[in-house]
C-alpha cells in the first residue's frame, strides 16, 4: 500500500497562529466545520472518525480541534484533517483565521432549530470574506432522526443550497445518515480539481451527492 495522496496544502496545526508549513511531503485536506452552537458539529465529526454517537450532556467546543482520518476515493487513500471549530459568537475571532487554510468547508444547521438555518447567510457571508475563493463548500442539515421536532422542511434547505450554488445534504450525527457521504462527496471532489486529466468525466459535487443521499424516511406530510 502507497501512503495517503496529498491534495491539499500544508498547514502547522499546532503553530501558535495558523500558517502554512514549509513544504514536506506532510500535505493534507483541510476540511471545516463551521455552523452555529448546538448543530452537532463535535458529534459529526466523532460519528465520521469514531461511528459513535455521544448523546447526553452537550459541551460546546472551546476555541478549535481536530482529528484526521484516512478516506479511500477511487481506490486512493486521501487524509482529512477535520477541524471542528466552536459556533458560539465568542470564538468567532479564533476562528476566522483558519478559514483561509481550509479546502473545504462542512456548514451545518439543525433541522430542528430554526435559528441555526436562518444564519446559514451570514455563515456565508462570513465564509466568502474569510475563506479561499475556490473553497469546496456544503450545507449539511443535521438531526435529521429528529423527525418529530422538525421545523425546517428538506425543501427549505435545498433550496437554500441552489440559491448559494452549493450541494446540500440532510444528514444524522446520531444514526450516521449521510455522514461518510458528505466527507467522501469532498474528498471526490478536490481530488477532481487536483487531477484533471483530459479523458476523465467531468466530476459534479452535486450530482454525485444527489445520486449517492438516503432520504430521512420521515415526514412526507412536510
Ligand atoms: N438527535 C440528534 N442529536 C444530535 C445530533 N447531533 C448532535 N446532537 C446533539 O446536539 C447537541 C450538540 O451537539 P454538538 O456536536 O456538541 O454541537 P456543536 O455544533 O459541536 O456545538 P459547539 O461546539 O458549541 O459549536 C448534543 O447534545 C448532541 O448529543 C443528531 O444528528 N441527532
Amino acid at each position: 500500500g502507497a501512503g495517503p495522496v496529498l491534495l491539499g496544502k500544508a498547514v502547522c496545526p499546532l503553530a501558535p497562529t495558523p500558517r502554512l508549513c514549509a513544504p514536506s511531503g506532510n500535505s493534507q485536506l483541510l476540511v471545516m466545520l463551521l455552523g452555529d452552537s448546538g448543530v452537532g458539529k463535535t458529534c459529526f465529526l466523532i460519528q465520521f472518525k469514531d461511528g459513535a454517537f455521544l448523546s447526553g450532556t452537550f459541551i460546546a467546543t472551546v476555541g478549535i480541534d481536530f482529528r484526521n482520518k484516512v478516506v479511500t476515493v477511487d481506490g486512493m487513500r486521501v487524509k482529512l484533517q477535520i477541524w471542528d471549530t466552536a459556533g458560539q459568537e465568542r470564538f468567532r475571532s479564533v476562528t476566522h483565521a483558519y478559514y483561509r487554510d481550509a479546502q473545504a468547508l462542512l456548514l451545518l444547521y439543525d433541522i430542528t432549530n430554526k435559528a441555526s438555518f436562518d444564519n446559514i447567510r451570514a455563515w456565508l457571508t462570513e465564509i466568502h470574506e474569510y475563506a479561499q475563493r475556490d473553497v469546496v463548500i456544503m450545507l449539511l442539515g443535521n438531526k435529521a432522526d429528529m423527525s418529530s421536532e422538525r421545523v425546517i422542511r428538506s425543501e427549505d434547505g435545498e433550496t437554500l443550497a441552489r440559491e448559494y450554488g452549493v450541494p446540500f445534504l440532510e444528514t444524522s450525527a446520531k444514526t450516521g445518515m449521510n455522514v461518510e457521504l458528505a466527507f467522501l462527496a469532498i474528498a471526490k471532489e478536490l481530488k477532481y480539481r487536483a487531477g484533471q486529466s483530459a479523458d476523465e468525466p467531468s466530476f459534479q459535487i452535486r450530482d454525485y451527492v444527489e445520486s449517492q443521499k438516503k432520504r430521512s424516511s420521515c415526514c412526507s406530510f412536510m
